[in-house]
């Protein structure tokens, strides 16, 4: 049966990679906005020139009308940011930016593609490392032509988990972040890890390098392609209360496996996000 979405996995993973080749060009790494007094959210103008050539890109090949984009910079300048069931592009143009400003060398680009509400696929471009992963729903995940796999572990005990430490530094907010970290690694585990970027660091699920990530304050565009690529490898997404994964609801756990992911949820320490499509106040459907 012919698949109506093969033209869009392909152009996402070209586009990924023109994106990833601008980022590493670019000399530009100027901080523009660094939002809220209790956040540290770094954008510079190589996340927003980014982000305009690959939604460019996308409507000049797709339409304006048909295509609906949830994009990171677009978003933070007042774009509605609400998942339909038209066919959507949920793109972060720069995951890492704090890394991109630094010198970090782990730096991604993240473009998904959903239709009904359903990701369909997930590309995410390293590029830094200049590795691509990709997935499609049912078909697999891949990195640069590789399938992956999530790890086989299942004893909490030989795990890494990955958790980030996010944006929003209200010490409340932080405190709760650092118990959970304390207790994760108290259980024990192998070790806890970070590399800055959610796309990254879901890839690294996906590949069987850590067992789990887990956070609570990304974004829908930090996670949508990574969900994908850890599903397609066999591993599970979870909400952190251990309900379904809610893409738009800022929380999220990705594992090699439930085991894991149930044993870590049961240590985590919730607080509250506002969810993505509640910072918008049109309702398109
Ligand atoms: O703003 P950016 O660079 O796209 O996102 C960077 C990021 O660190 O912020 C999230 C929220 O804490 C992270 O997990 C995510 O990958
Ligand atoms: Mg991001």
């Amino acid at each position: 049966m012919e698949d109506p979405w093969q033209k869009a996995y392909d152009f996402a993973v070209t586009v990924a990679r023109k994106a990833g080749e601008v980022i590493r060009k670019a000399g530009e790494s100027e901080i523009k906005v660094s939002t809220k007094s209790s956040t540290v959210d770094l954008v510079t103008k190589t996340d927003e020139r980014v982000e305009k050539i690959i939604i460019g890109s996308l409507k000049e090949e797709f339409g304006e009308g048909t295509h609906c984009f949830i994009g990171e910079e677009s978003v933070a300048k007042g774009e509605p940011c609400i998942l339909t069931h038209k066919p959507t592009w949920i793109i972060d143009p720069v995951d890492g930016t704090t890394n991109f400003v630094h010198g970090f060398p782990f730096v991604a680009v993240s473009i998904a593609f959903a239709v009904n509400k359903q990701l369909e696929f997930g590309v995410i471009y390293s590029c830094l490392e200049d590795k691509m992963y990709k997935a499609r729903n049912g078909k697999g995940a891949y990195c640069d032509d590789e399938l992956i796999q999530v790890s086989d572990v299942k004893d909490i005990n030989k795990s890494i988990i990955i958790s980030e430490h996010g944006t929003d530094r209200s010490p409340e907010k932080v405190k709760k972040i650092f118990s959970t970290m304390q207790k994760i690694l108290c259980i024990p585990v192998h070790g806890l890890r970070g590399s800055g970027t959610a796309a990254t660091n879901m890839c690294l699920v996906a590949t069987g390098a850590v067992e789990a990530f887990f956070e609570i304050g990304i974004h829908c565009w930090d996670i949508a392609a990574g969900a994908v690529i850890v599903k397609e490898a066999g591993g599970v997404l979870l909400d952190v209360d251990g309900g379904p994964f809610d893409l738009m609801s800022r929380r999220m756990v990705s594992a090699n496996n439930e085991v894991i992911a149930r044993r870590i949820i049961k240590e985590i320490e919730i607080f509250s996000a506002e969810r993505d499509d509640d910072m918008c106040e049109i309702q398109l459907e």
